[in-house]
């Protein structure tokens, strides 16, 4: 994609490859990329550090077709030697400072922000994005604080020009919602991953993100 903003990705896809339930975590994957997600991080977090780098260089490959950047959760050793564009890191992984200094070829730092006072914060500072985490309280992700809800999108979009990624329970139900209120991008677990047709999810979310902005 040609463009001029550094983060133009609309529909992010966070995996977990639980939330597939039983089906080819590869096909639901190019399934949700076929439907319009742009923007692909890799999160299995139980997997060993080995496993998770094969999986990586194996998604990067499947993703490259389609010009989707990948970005990986958490490992930074694995970021690095995969190749990918970039990683996501909260508060209790790898800083951000340390990751700009340790990888000069980090295209995209995301970080998870959980507290409005971190938004002036260092971390904060040097992401590419910041993830409103989480949105609204997840069954997938329960060791998060307390939910923004679409008031702390309106709050936190007053507050700054940096890209806002909204991650927690988003589906087709609130898109329109959490973009009306200033969320520049969806990102989405089971809301695709676990649907029958994670496709046609996919093309929804995107197409109601696409009318909102
Ligand atoms: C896009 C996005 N937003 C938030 C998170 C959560 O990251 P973190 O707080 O580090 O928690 P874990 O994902 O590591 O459990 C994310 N991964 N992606
Ligand atoms: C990976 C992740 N991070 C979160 C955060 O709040 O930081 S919530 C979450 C999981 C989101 O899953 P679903 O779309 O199924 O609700
Ligand atoms: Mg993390």
């Amino acid at each position: 994609m040609k463009t001029n903003n550094p983060f133009p990705y609309r529909l992010y896809l966070v995996t977990d490859e639980k939330a597939c339930l039983g089906r080819d975590f590869f096909q639901v994957v190019e399934a949700a990329v076929k439907g319009g997600v742009d923007l692909v991080q890799i999160r299995e977090k139980e997997l060993p550090e080995a496993a998770f780098l094969e999986k990586t260089l194996r998604l990067r490959e499947l993703l490259d077709r389609y010009g989707v950047p990948l970005i990986v959760n958490d490992h930074l050793g694995v970021a690095q030697q995969s190749g990918v564009a970039g990683i996501h890191v909260g508060n209790s992984d790898v800083a951000p400072q340390q990751i700009r200094e340790a990888w000069a070829g980090c295209g995209i730092l995301g970080y998870s922000l959980e507290d409005e006072a971190h938004l002036q914060s260092p971390h904060a500072q040097l992401a590419d994005y910041v993830a409103l985490s989480p949105v609204f309280a997840t069954p997938t992700k329960t060791d998060t604080i307390t939910e923004w809800g679409l008031e702390g999108v309106r709050r936190i979009r007053n507050l700054t020009t940096k890209p806002l990624v909204a991650i927690g329970r988003v589906s087709a139900e609130n898109a329109t919602d959490l973009v009306t209120a200033g969320a520049d991008c969806l990102a989405v677990v089971s809301a695709i991953l676990s649907a029958p047709d994670p496709a046609r999810v996919a093309e929804d979310i995107r197409n109601q993100i696409e009318k909102a902005l």
